[in-house]
């Protein structure tokens, strides 16, 4: 398979099952376009359940001697990787850019996540542990070991589908598992390029496997096989429900990061300049397609005339563009995406929601191809807003001004989500009392967003199930067994 998509030429993709590229049982292509120009740059086999049986079939071969490794020789492997990925880091962000359409700069910052999320697991090889515990009973041990699941399943989002790949396939390797990757439809072509790099780095046939096709297709017979030992998503909440359902009849397990909700709090003594840097950071990065990105803002009525002027300034100020020359902002993933917040707006705005800058969907000029949204900027005065309640995921910040940090926690927590949540203060009391004030699994104080792959990003509530990153991601791909050992 060639990965060179900025040939000009459409890249004919195939799936990567048991190391050897194939169509599978496709009897169609999904054609995956450039955001940014409407252009087909790929195509890949629109597979199906057959494929997905296929792929697990592989996996599981290829897993029991992929896990009697040392835990270090996985490590090495996931490590040489990383090496590949680094030496082909230019190629892999222009994919990124042309498939999914964040500026270039944003792109090469996805493969420095991808190198990152690589190479901190591999540095949990030697981090297996295990518990010796005294019985109760004489000449007896109780033994506590960690076993892998067998094989992994990992769903990924559009938005960052390199970097969310790699979050999961390193910690799954690295455990003693083998992988299955259905990479995102619409954009696809990254994912397989890892399955590329794999094969370079000496990665053994079977240990990881990239099908594609379409979520409710691939990615059900996916979950419901009994090949599958465990099952990592990144998605939409609503996809995460299909999945939970699709799960209960073999009792799954599952790991799920779904959507989110961000408040943005800033009360009354916070550094005004800095809270608007990170709001603007955490509102348009990305073209406002992050997961952890600034959903609502809940500003302290004495400051919110200020912070307001400075934030709708910046907004105005964001550069739009074709995401290879490295504006702020590229265009949204598609057209559906720009037609839902268009919906969103507009709903809001007959809800009594004031624009404050109207931005809104690109269509003429240099915009008249691609999927373009401008920075928008509204003022809501009831917590029930379609615009507060419901994920933009996109260049669009609504405003709701309080009273108190007080006011502030209960709209934030008036949400089915709870993934991140961000608070701008200087007031040491307040910062003590946010992590128990506010319902969420990630909190940013006087801080943008941008989670560090030593901690762990999990969502409370509808925002998801488990975790990733850190010590508690990696130890989420094995599972425990106790062992009562009797010498008597
Ligand atoms: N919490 C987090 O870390 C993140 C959450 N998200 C959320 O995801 C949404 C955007 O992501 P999308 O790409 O639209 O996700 P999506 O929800 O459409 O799909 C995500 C993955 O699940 C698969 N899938 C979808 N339906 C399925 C089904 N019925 N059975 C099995 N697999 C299925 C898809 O093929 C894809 O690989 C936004 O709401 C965003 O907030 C996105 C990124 C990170
Ligand atoms: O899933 C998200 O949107 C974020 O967790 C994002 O994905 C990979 C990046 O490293 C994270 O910021």
């Amino acid at each position: 398979m060639r990965f060179d998509l900025d040939s000009g030429s459409v890249i004919r993709g195939a799936m990567f099952i048991g190391g050897q590229w194939t169509s599978g049982s496709a009897q169609a292509v999904i054609t995956v376009e450039n955001p940014a120009t409407e252009e087909v740059i790929a195509t890949i086999p629109e597979g199906g359940a057959e494929d997905a049986h296929a792929a697990l079939a592989a996996a599981k071969r290829a897993q029991p001697s992929w896990a009697a490794l040392p835990a270090i020789k996985r490590g090495e492997a996931v490590l040489a990787l990383a090496d590949k990925v680094e030496e082909h880091a230019e190629a892999l962000a222009r994919i990124l850019t042309l498939e999914q359409g964040k500026p270039i700069s944003q792109a090469r910052g996805e493969v420095g996540a991808v190198l990152m999320f690589l190479r901190h697991h591999a540095g949990a090889a030697r981090r297996i542990e295990g518990d010796i515990i005294s019985s109760d009973n004489v000449d007896e041990e109780i033994h506590i070991r960690r076993h892998p699941y067998g094989v992994v399943v990992g769903l990924t989002a559009w938005n960052y589908p390199a970097a969310l790949a790699a979050r999961k396939l390193a910690p799954a390797l690295v455990a003693g598992n083998t992988f299955v990757l259905l990479s995102h439809e619409i954009t696809p072509v990254s994912g397989l390029f890892l399955a590329h790099l794999a094969k370079e780095a000496g990665l053994p046939d079977g240990v990881f496997n990239v099908v594609t096709g379409r979520g409710p297709v691939v990615g059900q017979a996916l979950v419901e096989s009994r090949d599958t030992g465990l099952v990592t998503m990144t998605g939409s909440t609503r996809a995460g429900k299909q999945i939970y359902a699709a799960a209960a009849d073999t009792l799954k397990v599952l790991r799920l990061e779904l959507g989110g909700k961000a408040p943005f709090i800033v009360m009354v003594d916070a550094d005004i300049d800095r809270a608007v840097d990170a709001a603007v950071t955490a509102r348009y990065t990305n073209c406002g397609q992050i997961c952890t990105c600034n959903e609502r803002m809940y500003l302290h009525r004495a400051i919110a005339d200020e912070f307001l002027e400075k934030f709708v300034a910046r907004s105005r100020a964001i550069s739009i563009g074709n995401p290879m020359d490295d504006p702020d902002m590229g265009p949204k993933v598609s057209g559906v995406e720009v037609a839902k917040i268009e919906e969103m707006v507009t709903r809001a705005r007959r809800a009594g929601a004031e624009l404050l800058l109207e931005g809104g969907p690109l269509r003429e000029g240099n915009f008249a191809k691609g999927h373009w949204y401008s920075p928008t900027v509204l003022e809501v005065t009831e917590n029930t807003s379609p615009l507060i309640q419901e994920e933009v995921f996109g260049p669009v910040a609504p405003a709701l001004r309080v009273d108190s940090f007080e006011e502030a926690a209960r709209l934030a927590n008036d949400t089915v989500y709870g993934l991140s949540a961000y608070v701008f203060t200087r007031d040491h009391r307040r910062l003590m009392k946010s992590p128990y004030a506010l319902k969420f699994g990630e909190l940013y104080l006087n801080r943008s967003n941008g989670e560090q792959v030593q901690a762990f990003h999990s969502g409370w509530g509808q925002s998801g199930l488990g975790g990733e990153d850190g010590k508690y991601g990696f130890d989420g791909y094995l599972r425990k067994q106790t062992t009562y050992l009797n010498w008597g």
